[in-house]
């Protein structure tokens, strides 16, 4: 065997490359090129950056493959312009914001996570629910709730495409945040009408979103507590990134309350990062658990089998896992 230490040390030092992208998404790099790519004085002065750090940060940036260099003027490339400019609808940085001003920092915690089973985050050592601590701070509530558009955006479009949603005219996302699974459904189909179904602080953020991508008409807010409130009636229930913030008994409880809400043919599709049934090979999902670990006190992710059998157990009588897009699958469960 021609062993070389180079996997190793690329997993070792992965955190340099992150935080280098991280540290560009804050000090705005990608939005400030999207306007108008620069020269090193010029971007230096514009970022606000060290002398002695900017030539280092950006030609790192090149080398990274996030921006490239053409006689001594920087530019975005094709998908960072695209993902990592604010101005633009397609913006995912919101995530990566949120993972830089939060997760950063908690990651830093994962050997205590994995010695006590204890979350890592805001919450720690209060026993305070993740969202109770996100949502006790404004800026905090509407930072996450924008990083999980970003999160979500890629699933989205792909559940607007990946499911005949000819057969059906009601949906609900349950536990929707900013709102971009209903508002990419309802561009991509004019005949459905939805719910974003969420925690009442979240009310305001949502409607601002939702008016912005001009589907106001069609899509609604309600807000409620989806452990307790009655569930609107609606054909579709879609739950983005739910089921892994919970312990199994309360995933379990989810799941009956959403087949209860259904009618007969109703449907919920859960899309997570699912891990792949022999447990080896999507390792973002396997990460994401370990996030989940870090930032909940019993979330974990799962996979496409565990998932199913949950649903089996709910009462659904058909069940079927379908991949998304990258790390991100969609259970499906038709009652
Ligand atoms: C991880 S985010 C997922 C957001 C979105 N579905 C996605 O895929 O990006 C979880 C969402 O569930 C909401 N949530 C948490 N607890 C809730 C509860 N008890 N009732 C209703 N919504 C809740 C949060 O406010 C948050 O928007």
């Amino acid at each position: 065997m021609n062993a070389t230490p180079e996997h190793i040390m690329q997993v070792g030092f992965g955190f340099w490359a992150s935080k280098t992208l991280l540290s560009a998404v804050e000090l705005g790099v990608f939005s400030t090129l999207a306007n108008a790519p620069a020269d090193l004085p010029t971007l230096q002065g514009k970022l606000g950056l060290h002398p002695r750090a900017a030539r280092d940060f950006l030609d790192t940036l090149v080398a990274l493959k996030l921006l490239e260099r053409d006689g001594g003027v920087y530019r975005n490339t094709a998908e960072t312009d695209l993902f990592l400019d604010r101005a633009k609808p397609s913006y995912i940085g919101g995530l990566l914001e949120m993972a830089n001003a939060r997760l950063y920092g908690f990651w830093g915690s994962l050997t205590e996570a994995l010695r006590s089973g204890e979350l890592q985050n805001e919450g720690k050592g209060g026993g305070e629910n993740l969202f109770a601590a996100l949502y006790a701070d404004p800026e905090r509530l509407r930072g996450f709730l924008r990083a999980m558009s970003g999160v979500s955006a890629g699933a989205a479009q792909a559940i607007a495409a990946g499911f005949p949603w000819k057969d059906y005219t009601t949906f609900m996302d349950l536990g929707s945040a900013q709102g971009m699974v209903p508002a990419t459904l309802a561009a991509a189909h004019p005949h459905l009408t939805g719910i974003g179904f969420d925690l009442p602080p979240v009310k305001p953020v949502f409607e601002e979103f939702i008016a912005q991508r001009g589907v106001q008409d069609r899509v609604r807010f309600q807000a409620g507590n989806f452990f307790e409130d009655p569930l609107p009636n609606v054909d579709v229930i879609v739950m983005g990134h739910i089921l892994h913030d919970w312990d199994l008994a309360e995933k379990k409880a989810l799941l009956r309350r959403v087949f209860d809400a259904l009618p007969k043919g109703g449907v919920v599709i859960a899309y997570d990062a699912i891990i792949d049934d022999d447990r080896r090979n999507n390792a973002f999902g396997l990460l994401m658990s370990l996030n989940m670990l870090i930032e909940t006190s019993g979330g974990f992710d799962y996979t496409g089998a565990d998932c199913q059998g949950w649903m089996r157990e709910a009462g659904f009588a058909k069940t079927r896992v379908e991949p998304l897009v990258g790390p991100d699958s969609m259970v499906i469960g038709f009652k």
